[in-house]
């Protein structure tokens, strides 16, 4: 039996730029989802996702594969994890060079679906990490995050970047434009997350952008205006000690391209009355900066900000149904136990 955990993620900068190779900077966060995987001699695939939950919706899937599960579910969200598994599942058995492998699977996880922190990255990062070392092959997480992309390109047909996978198996703070991922230094930020309970259709989100972009020039113009952004804020990490809390100044002017960013996703068409109303709420509360986070539509905003402020503020607006403070995950994919 071997598990294996993964962070999610919040952007600091560039979601849906990224899509069209404009840089984004991620950052991975203390919150992860778990796979544990058992081989199955029959080569047959058992999955367990518990806490498949969505809206207040809470599933229990306990299927095979090959044998799709009758449950009162909706039921593209258990397509939709069925076909990350799947994806995850057929990249460990190439890479363990085992076509037929079985698995039973276990996934639980602390991140919200569907709602800008990477669920779907995390679990299929966590399982193919998983599964290839259940049948003795150990991948470096270079080549976890590359194969953990190909299946979520393939689950998300095109509509997704190295961003959310690459994050996920290195953690820390990466940045990405195009097929160019690294890892890079940045101090410990003060994350607090705003979580409206909801989720947006990432698909649809980014072919929303794509088709925006095809009609105005404009909009290609504000998405070219989120790499400049982000390319700043890359500047001012490069500058920063990352051995030291970040001061005063650090926050204000990665706060100011936070909002900047923010405004920009909101023109571009991804934000939502809740997140605007948690992002106001963040900015009221004194925090440096607050943005969307992910594909948007619904689910959570990043605000920086070193006191309690923001989080107390969150915890009293109307459209916030849990903030947290996000710890900047140093670790990406790591082993659990074995
Ligand atoms: N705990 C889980 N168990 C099984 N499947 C999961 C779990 N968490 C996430 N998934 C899969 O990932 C999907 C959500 O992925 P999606 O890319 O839409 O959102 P996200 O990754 O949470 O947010 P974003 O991509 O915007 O950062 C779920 O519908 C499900 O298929
Ligand atoms: C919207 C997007 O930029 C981020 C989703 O977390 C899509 C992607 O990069 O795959
Ligand atoms: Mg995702």
């Amino acid at each position: 039996m071997t598990t294996c955990s993964a962070p999610g993620k919040v952007y600091l900068f560039g979601e849906h730029a990224v899509v069209y190779g404009e840089p984004a900077v991620p950052c991975a966060v203390e919150r992860r989802a778990r796979v544990t995987v058992e081989p199955r001699e029959d080569g047959r695939v058992r999955v367990d996702a518990a806490d498949l939950s969505l809206d207040g919706f809470t599933v229990t899937w306990g299927g095979s594969i090959d044998d799709r599960p009758d449950i009162d579910a909706p039921a593209p969200l258990v397509e939709a994890a069925m076909e990350y598994i799947e994806a995850a599942v057929r990249q460990a058995r190439e890479a363990a060079d085992r076509p037929d492998a079985g698995f039973d699977i276990t996934v639980e996880s602390a991140i919200p679906l569907g709602a800008g922190l990477g669920s779907s990255a995390a679990v299929v990062v966590a399982g193919i990490d998983a599964a290839t070392r259940a049948l003795g092959t150990e991948l470096d997480p270079e080549e976890v995050a590359r194969r953990a992309y190909e299946a979520e390109y393939e689950v998300q047909e095109g509509q997704a970047s190295r961003a959310d996978t690459f994050c996920s198996a290195m953690g820390g703070a990466v940045r990405v434009e195009g097929d160019d991922t690294r890892t890079i230094d940045a101090p410990p930020l003060p994350f607090v997350v705003g979580y409206d309970g909801g989720a947006g259709d990432t698909g649809e989100l980014v072919a929303g952008v794509r088709a925006l972009r095809e009609e105005h020039a404009f909009a290609a113009d504000t998405v070219e205006t989120v790499g400049d952004l982000t390319r700043e804020g890359e500047r001012l990490l490069a500058d920063a000690d990352p051995e030291r809390e970040p001061g005063d100044e650090l926050l204000a002017d990665l706060g100011e391209l936070m909002n900047f960013n923010h405004g920009l996703l909101e023109a571009l068409g991804v934000s939502a009355r809740s997140l605007d109303a948690m992002v106001w709420a963040a900015r009221d509360a004194g925090a440096a900066g607050a943005k969307l986070t992910g594909a948007g539509g619904g689910g959570c905003i990043v605000a920086l900000d070193p006191t309690d402020e923001t989080q107390h503020a969150l915890g009293y607006t109307a459209e916030c149904e849990q903030s947290f403070r996000a710890e900047l995950a140093t670790e990406g994919v790591r082993v659990e136990a074995a």
